[in-house]
């Protein structure tokens, strides 16, 4: 049986909330958590003032901004984000070699220059919410999903990053071509009990972290439970009968 702390420091919950006080009410309902996901919907309302909050609870902080654009803009981001002083950060695969290298080069000037620890930074392979046929038939990707994810984590891993995002379905795969030093973050987590939603490629808490997933990130399972403390407390006795 793993030791109930370590459990709770591989599971990252998404504080995906409206405003400023649905956040404070939340981390503050869940003190056993150690790591907060700031993801596009809170840090658009209530922009880096949410990271302070984190910080004074000392809390470990994914800033996931999930940056997608050229180059020079995407290290432009990275640059600024990296000042923040987070732990994790994450860019799109898809923006392609050129700003995948150039977010890794800002980052580290970045954090630089603000006297911080740099920010792992870590590449979206394929969103959880899209399916196979999806991939074929909308995207027009003509590559199997899991080849596909696989590609784009070894062209995150060849431009210098830290890992990648990706669904625990392909972390088997990714650990074992890309190492054990390459961190696997995967969201589309679902315990038995709880709505798949949006997410299409999902495993449970458990079978994520046998398949070799350094980070669970779990949002709406715990964050929309009629009794959030009950779901965390579900998930992390679930893992310690894994780890
Ligand atoms: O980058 C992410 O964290 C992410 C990538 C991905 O492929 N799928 C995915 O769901 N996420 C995020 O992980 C969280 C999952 O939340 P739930 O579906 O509520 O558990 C959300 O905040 C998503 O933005």
């Amino acid at each position: 049986m793993g030791n109930r702390e370590q459990v709770e420091q591989r599971v990252i919950v998404a504080l995906d909330v409206p405003d400023e006080q649905a956040a404070i009410a939340l981390i503050d309902q869940l003190p056993q958590v150690v790591w907060w996901k700031v993801g596009l919907e809170l840090f658009t309302s209530i922009g880096p003032k949410i990271l302070e909050v984190l910080k004074s609870r000392q809390k470990r902080i994914f800033l996931d901004l999930k940056f997608d654009d050229i180059p020079n803009t995407v290290a432009g981001a990275c640059r600024s984000a990296a000042t923040y002083g987070v732990d994790l950060l994450t860019i799109h695969a898809t923006a392609g070699r050129d700003a995948l290298k150039a977010a890794t080069e800002a980052a580290q000037e970045g954090a630089a220059k603000a006297g911080v620890q740099p920010p792992k930074l870590i590449a979206i392979t394929l969103l959880t919410s899209i399916s196979a046929r999806q991939l074929a038939f909308d995207l027009k990707i003509p590559l199997e999903l899991p080849e596909y994810a696989l590609e784009m984590a070894l062209l995150a891993q060849e431009s210098g990053l830290d890992g990648v995002v990706c669904s625990p379905q392909e972390a088997a795969q990714l650990r074992q071509t890309c190492g054990n030093d390459f961190l696997l973050v995967c969201p589309g987590v679902r315990p038995t009990w709880a709505d798949k939603g949006d997410q299409k490629r999902s495993l449970t808490p458990a079978q994520a972290i046998i398949a070799g997933a350094d980070y669970l990130v779990i949002g709406r399972p715990i964050t929309t439970a009629t009794e959030p403390e009950l779901a965390w407390k579900r998930i992390s006795e679930e893992l310690t009968t894994v780890t």
